[in-house]
């Protein structure tokens, strides 16, 4: 081909400045590294800082039912199971923060020793009523005459471990009966009160007390795990139904606690039962009550008692309502992980419960 004059100092021209474009591209890959590494660590620092904080953002404009105080001092407190273990303690802790205090239980005798116990301890007289929870009509009463209440705590419980093969069915309803039936006999009849000029009176708490068999299965407990699984259902449903009326609910998961209940519940545990059940410490009634108490307060809806039970609830979060968003951004980014550490904790129960198996067999 013939150029004309000057046209092939032109095309020279072109070539070159190709060429110098493609080093300077090359350079920018292969011989000056560095700058591209560093805008790389600086997107990635950006992004590994931006996604949390924009999920942390998020998660708090989200999040439904909104945070709430609940009240204590000067409020009428009523207790189930008041008289012993867990909800003894509970009142003793209410009575000591200036609460209005009413205990409920069966025994006439044990909710008299309960009020000297916490008059002693706190000045407070409680109230005291006789009532068994499975008795509508009779408790019913006892709320009409207890007043109003702005915070109803629902302790009362049963248990009764037994392989379910080799328990009367008896036992399984009074477990239902007392756990489940009772806790929807005492929400029905305290509600209609609590609803009343709930707007003057500040936030209301309908508190219910589960246990880590409520949040999972375990070997020995068919009946009592459905009664306390059972809560959970009843809450979350609940919890929608009276937002509107300023009520919150709680469900309280404690593990195994050391009450007069437990002392009974020892004479006859399965072996097996004791064993899953120790992956969680034992802990004194104080400290649960105490727990409970600053859920409760602080409205949360799932109230884990100890480090095992916290991680309980982050791996058992499920559909519930969360008005932390700090705890929320943790169920969020730990799914994953703790769904892991349940399957580790399943492969070494069902490791105990084979080996407890292969034991009987040789003897
Ligand atoms: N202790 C533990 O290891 C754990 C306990 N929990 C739960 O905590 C709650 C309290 O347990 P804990 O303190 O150990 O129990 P306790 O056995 O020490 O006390 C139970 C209380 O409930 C009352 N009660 C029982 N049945 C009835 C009824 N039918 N009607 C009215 N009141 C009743 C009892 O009084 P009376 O007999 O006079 O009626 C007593 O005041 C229960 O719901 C339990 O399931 C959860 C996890 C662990
Ligand atoms: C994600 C990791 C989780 C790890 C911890 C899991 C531990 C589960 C242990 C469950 C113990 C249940 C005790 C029930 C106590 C009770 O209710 C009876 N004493 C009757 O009152």
């Amino acid at each position: 081909m013939i150029f004309p004059q000057g046209e092939h100092e032109r095309q020279q021209q072109i070539k070159f400045e190709a060429k110098h474009i493609a080093s300077v591209s090359l350079d920018y890959f292969f011989e000056a590294p560095s700058m591209a590494d560093s805008n790389l660590a600086y997107l990635s620092f950006l992004l590994l800082l931006l996604l949390p904080l924009s999920l942390f953002l998020f998660l708090y404009l989200i999040l439904r039912p909104r945070p709430v105080r609940i009240p204590i001092k000067n409020r009428h407190v009523f207790i189930t199971g008041g008289s012993s273990g867990i909800g003894l303690a509970l009142a003793h802790q209410v009575a000591s923060e200036g609460a209005r205090v009413s205990i409920l239980a069966r025994s006439l005798d044990k909710l008299e020793e309960a009020k000297q116990a916490i008059q002693l301890a706190t000045g407070i007289e409680a109230a005291v009523f006789a009532a068994d929870v499975r008795d509508y009509d009779a408790i019913s009463r006892a709320v009409e005459k207890a007043g109003p209440i702005d915070v109803l705590i629902v302790n009362q419980g049963v248990f009764v471990p037994q392989e379910l093969e080799r328990q009367e069915l008896d036992e399984v309803r009074f477990m239902l009966d007392v756990n489940l039936m009772g806790t929807f006999n005492m929400i029905k009849a305290a509600l209609p009160a609590m609803k009343l000029h709930r707007r003057d009176r500040g936030p209301a708490s309908i508190a219910l007390m589960s246990s880590q068999a409520g949040q999972v299965g375990i070997y020995g407990y068919t009946a009592y795990s459905a009664s306390k699984f059972g809560l959970r259902g009843l809450a979350e449903a609940l919890q929608q139904e009276v937002i509107a009326d300023d009520i919150h609910v709680s469900l309280i998961f404690p593990p195994d606690t050391d009450t007069p209940g437990l002392v009974e519940e020892n004479k006859r545990r399965p072996q097996l039962t004791s064993i899953i059940a120790a992956s969680s410490g034992v802990m004194k009634a104080d400290e649960v009550a105490k727990r409970a108490l600053s859920g409760i307060k602080s409205g949360r809806f799932i109230i884990p008692c100890n480090f095992e039970g916290l991680l309980l609830s982050i791996a058992t979060a499920g559909f519930s309502p969360q008005r932390s968003f700090l705890m929320a951004f943790v169920e969020v980014v730990a799914a994953g992980i703790i769904r892991f550490v349940t399957l580790c904790f399943q492969w070494n129960w069902y490791g105990s419960i084979e080996k407890w198996h292969a034991q009987i067999k040789r003897t």
